[in-house]
């Protein structure tokens, strides 16, 4: 059962040091998940401040009504935090913006969900399981090179192409509508090269990655939050994705106030700083990888609001 499953929170102290919690301010988490960065933001908030809590998975939102609706410090929004800017509770700006990105270990663990090659269930992958195409609807229509981009871009395969193919010519045959089906097609392609890796691990991560859109929501998310942002506010930002992480950082770069332009051409005027960078880029201690494996790829970046 989904509620019997935990997810251990990534880098906790860090990242909520980030935000620099005040009591009395007002908080976003938008990736509520199973709440441990969430319960921690609210044991800092004293009585006054406020928390919204947002996720696109309704699982993870029926975990957040049932601890805290209760808490009247609390909102709870089922959707996208893409959409932060439209919500009552954004209005007046926030002191704090966290974002935990990716999966978390309920959506993986469960079976049902789709989202691993580990046990055979429909092909799903929804974050929000009420609404858009899963990786079975897509993988129905898109073409071969739709297909291989997708692996190759977001998954990084070296082998994106043969898959895409093997993927196009057994659909006619067979709509691929399984986990376990996408696995073995994967393996009978390209058979098992890195030692303890299953074959299908960068294809499932890079359907995941287009399935749920992560990469145009962080764009969105990111333009959000600096807008939102309250002058001194804090941004706190996960990424699980090299393609996430380099969003991020980028992000903060580009509106640091550094010169723009190619060392060759003419230099460009400097937009005015909007945000800093607050140190640079932590990873999760020996200590956090030898209770959380799932933390390893994990990078925190931290910015604050100048302008
Ligand atoms: C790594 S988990 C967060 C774990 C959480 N910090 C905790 O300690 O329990 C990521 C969560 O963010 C959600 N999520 C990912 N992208 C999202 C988006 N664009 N909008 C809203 N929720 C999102 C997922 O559904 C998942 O529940």
């Amino acid at each position: 059962m989904a509620e019997q499953l935990r997810h251990i929170p990534v880098m906790l102290g860090e990242a909520v040091e980030g935000l620099a919690v005040q009591a009395g301010g007002r908080y976003l988490d938008g990736t509520f998940g199973r709440g441990g960065h969430a319960r921690a933001v609210l044991s800092r908030l004293g009585p006054d401040g406020r928390l919204l809590l947002m996720d696109r998975d309704p699982q993870a939102i029926a975990t957040a009504h049932a601890e805290f609706s209760g808490d009247p410090r609390v909102s709870i929004r089922h959707a996208n935090f893409s959409s932060m800017a439209e919500w009552d509770e954004t209005a007046g700006g926030l002191d704090g913006i966290l974002l935990d990105l990716g999966v978390s270990s309920p959506q993986l663990d469960e079976a049902a969900r789709g989202f691993s090659f580990m046990a055979d269930a429909p092909l799903d992958m929804r974050m929000d399981t009420t609404q858009g195409e899963s990786a079975a609807d897509f993988l129905a229509h898109a073409s071969e090179k739709e297909i291989a981009d997708v692996l190759w871009i977001y998954g990084e395969e070296r082998f994106s192409r043969k898959i895409a193919r093997a993927i196009v010519e057994d659909r006619t045959e067979h709509p691929i509508t399984r986990t376990g089906q996408l696995a073995g097609l994967i393996e009978r392609v390209v058979g098992r090269r890195e030692p303890g890796k299953h074959p299908a691990t960068r294809s499932f991560q890079a359907l995941r990655i287009r399935v749920n859109g992560e990469l145009d929501a962080l764009a969105q998310g990111l333009e959000s939050a600096l807008s939102l942002l309250k002058v001194g506010g804090r941004l706190s930002i996960i990424s699980f994705h090299s393609l996430e992480d380099r969003a991020v950082k980028l992000f903060i770069r580009d509106h640091s106030g550094r010169v723009q332009g190619s060392r060759r051409g003419p230099p460009v005027a400097a937009a005015p700083a909007r945000l800093a960078a607050v140190g640079k880029a932590q990873f999760p201690s020996e200590a956090e990888l030898a209770v959380n494996p799932r933390a390893r790829s994990a990078v925190l970046r931290v910015a604050e609001k100048l302008a």
